[in-house]
């Protein structure tokens, strides 16, 4: 199997899982479309990168798993931030408040891609609410300082040392927030997986 992922948390969640995988990152574009909303930019994103990796292995019967995570609140999406200021910019949008954090994630055998194209390709979108306490600007500079925001969605890791310390409350799949909905993948997986058989 093969994982179009270059996160280490991702990685690490599918060989806890025991699927023994390929790692091989999707470099593709992750701009928004214009109007494009949240939940369609991450399923799109995710099935860009499962097909742009599907497509260097031909008519391989392998399975390809893509993700994609972002923070969204008031229909505004988070991606990674920019640098510094803009991380301290996204924290301090969600100190206080209630955002959703959406992983859009695509399995796709690389046979199936080849013949029918993006039609071949099983994907959703998880959805996880995730509360802040009201976070002070010093400890808003303070944890992006440390420098754990900085390659995250939404500019927090709430597996982090410092990233668990905003989050009050949350409502749905913590590995969702971590950027990979194993569970609900496994699924997913094991689904398509005996479909071969
Ligand atoms: C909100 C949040 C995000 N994140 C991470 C998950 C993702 O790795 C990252 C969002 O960026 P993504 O673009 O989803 O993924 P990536 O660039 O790290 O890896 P790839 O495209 O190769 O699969 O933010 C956390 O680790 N913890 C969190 O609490």
């Amino acid at each position: 199997m093969i994982l179009a992922s270059q996160s280490p948390r991702r990685i690490e969640l599918m060989r806890e899982a025991g699927y023994d995988v390929v790692v091989e990152p999707a470099d593709i574009d992750e701009t928004p479309l214009p109007d494009e909303g949240p939940r369609e930019l991450v399923g799109r994103l995710a099935v860009s990168k499962a097909m742009a990796v599907a497509a260097q292995h031909g008519h391989e019967d392998e399975l390809v798993v893509a993700a994609d995570t972002i923070v969204t609140i008031d229909g505004e999406i988070l991606g990674k931030p920019a640098d510094a200021d803009d991380a301290c910019h996204m924290l301090r949008h969600l100190s206080g408040r209630t955002h959703q954090v959406m992983t859009g994630a695509c399995v796709v055998r690389a046979g199936d891609a080849a013949e029918a194209g993006e039609a071949a390709a099983r994907r959703f979108v998880e959805v996880t609410d995730v509360a802040f306490y009201p976070l002070i600007d010093e400890e808003i500079r303070r944890y992006v300082d440390s420098g754990e925001p900085l390659d995250k969605a939404g500019a927090y890791g709430i597996q982090g040392v410092g990233g668990r310390m905003l989050v009050k409350k949350i409502d749905g799949d913590y590995y969702n927030v971590v950027g990979l909905p194993i569970a609900r993948l496994a699924r997913l997986i094991d689904e398509m997986l005996n479909e071969a058989r």
